[in-house]
């Protein structure tokens, strides 16, 4: 049975590098190196200050200081990575494509297909190539077919190993995960390529975590889980919009029906709509394929959970305007959070940007406080955005000339009309509210995006309050 010494990761982002530093430091007889084309991440996942480390997560900074130098290297070289590894994951980013066919909704697998290319042509012995990225179902088929194009009588197993870790918890969610699961071929080689990447996770996790599938179950669960999940939170802000106007309260209701054990009480926290880099990608991946496969009404039923959280963001922005008497024009709100979720700096696909567009677009003047979010970023997302939508340089500052951004909560709050909170950070519930109330214009208005305010003491202290799903 082949025994793995020699670990390499394409892709030094949030899944390569959280996942990679996990490994290392529960196989220290393993040598994993991290490799990436960004020099700048490289760069960052080698600072001495861990502080500058390119992903925030809790409890990260400290396996890569047990790790790092030992057996964790972070490296530009691909091409000698490649070369000396026996195991190779690919933990490259597969976003919407935004050209050609399939714009808007297939992964752009085009990151995916240069690695595999460039490990054909650096391959010159036996390799186990493992999928990390979220792939749709029957990647590895294309993955197989390029990397036995080498010619140089080289053998290639393809593995499927998705990851379920979520930001804010990576570390957490790696070092006791749920199930790790791992899908091949079902071939004499196939089984043996399985057993040495479950030994690999048998450092640290028991048998029972462990599940082993064809690779096509595997690639599929994937996108199947992050389905589920994002359409209980669909399913929850749905009816948020029903409790605003029967004054049911939506967080007693999620209760009600959580503690029905075949329910569960997880996933059903009602938001101003989910965010991240996976969830709506994935779904808009999903629902392509049922396309792709002529299944259309299996194509509607999961598209219904992205139509339901856009409107939920532009729900949550219309609130805001109507509230603040049909016009936000020349108003200051104030955005408390930028990141897609509390306990990470990423703001990929995050509520705020859609709900700062909106409010920008209506005259809005948007003043964000995030603490882990730079200006830098904050600006870069609605750019990128605004691109997107075709809007031209000149435009683009326009607008961004309606956007400031601070690192002290109290100045973005004061003298604002109101206050949105975007992230649940838990700081935000630590402020002293009063005080925020005296610096703004009255009525001073909240509007608790994620439900974390206590309604009772915020009317109290003099707010005008709205959460989500609260009549
Ligand atoms: N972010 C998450 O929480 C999460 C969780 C589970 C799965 N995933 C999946 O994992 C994959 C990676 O996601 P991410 O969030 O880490 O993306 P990311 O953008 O943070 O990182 C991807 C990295 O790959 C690098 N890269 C691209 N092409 C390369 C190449 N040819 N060689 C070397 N490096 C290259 C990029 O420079 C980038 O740094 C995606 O498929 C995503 O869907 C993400
Ligand atoms: O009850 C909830 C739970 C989450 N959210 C929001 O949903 C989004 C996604 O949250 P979460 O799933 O916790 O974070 P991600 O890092 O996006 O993780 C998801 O996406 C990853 C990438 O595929 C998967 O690996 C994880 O298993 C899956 O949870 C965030 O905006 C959350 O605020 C809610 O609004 N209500």
């Amino acid at each position: 049975m082949k025994k793995i010494k020699n670990i390499c990761c394409l892709g030094a982002g949030y899944v390569g590098g959280p996942t990679m530093s996990v490994i290392a430091l529960k196989c220290p007889d393993i040598k994993v190196t991290v490799v990436d084309l960004n020099a700048d991440r490289i760069d960052a996942w080698n600072d001495d200050n861990l502080e500058n480390l390119p992903v925030y997560e809790p409890g990260l900074a400290e396996v890569v200081e047990q790790a790092r130098g030992k057996n964790l290297f972070f490296s530009t070289d691909v091409d000698g990575a490649i070369a000396a590894a026996d195991m190779i994951f690919i933990a490259v980013n597969t976003p919407t494509k935004t050209y050609g066919e399939g714009k808007g909704m297939a992964a752009d697998l085009k990151f995916v297909e240069l690695c595999a290319r460039q490990i054909a042509s650096v391959a010159t012995n036996d390799k186990i190539i493992v999928e990390k990225s979220t792939l749709p179902v029957r990647t590895a088929e294309t993955l197989q077919t390029i990397l036995d194009s080498n010619g140089n009588g080289v053998n290639f197993e393809v593995l499927s190993n998705p990851e379920f870790l979520a930001e804010g918890t990576a570390i957490e969610d790696l070092f006791e995960a749920d199930r790790v699961l791992i899908g091949g071929k079902q071939t004499p080689s196939g089984q043996e390529a399985i057993q040495a990447l479950v030994d690999v996770y048998a450092h640290w996790l028991s048998p029972s975590q462990i599940l082993t599938t064809n690779v096509w179950s595997s690639e599929l669960s994937k996108l199947t889980a992050n389905a589920f999940l994002a359409q209980r939170i669909s399913s929850i802000n749905a009816l948020s919009a029903l409790c605003e106007v029967t004054e049911a309260d939506v967080d007693e209701v999620a209760h009600a029906i959580g503690t029905d054990s075949r329910i569960g009480p997880k996933f059903l926290k009602a938001s101003v709509g989910f965010g991240g880099s996976c969830f709506q990608k994935d779904i808009l991946n999903l629902v392509y394929l049922c396309r792709y496969f002529n299944l259309p009404e299996v194509a509607n039923y999961w598209e219904q959970v992205i139509i339901m959280n856009d409107h939920q963001k532009y729900r949550f922005a219309k609130n805001i305007i109507s509230t603040l008497f049909n016009t936000v024009n020349g108003k200051k709100i104030a955005f408390l959070g930028w990141a897609f979720k509390k306990d990470t700096n990423d703001t990929r696909e995050s509520a705020a940007i859609y709900v700062a567009e909106y409010l920008i677009e209506d005259g809005a003047e948007i003043h964000v406080y995030d603490p882990k979010v730079s200006a830098t970023k904050v600006r870069a997302d609605l750019s990128y955005l605004w691109e997107l939508k075709g809007l031209t340089e000149d435009k683009i500052t326009k607008k961004l000339a309606q956007v400031f951004v601070y690192d002290d909560p109290m100045a973005a709050t004061h003298n604002s009309h109101a206050i949105a909170i975007l992230t649940e950070w838990d700081e935000f519930k630590t402020y002293d509210w009063k005080s925020i109330y005296e610096n703004m214009y009255k009525p001073a208005f909240v509007f608790d995006g994620r439900n974390i305010l206590d309604a009772t003491v915020m009317k109290s202290i003099g707010f005008q309050f709205k959460g989500i799903g609260k009549g």
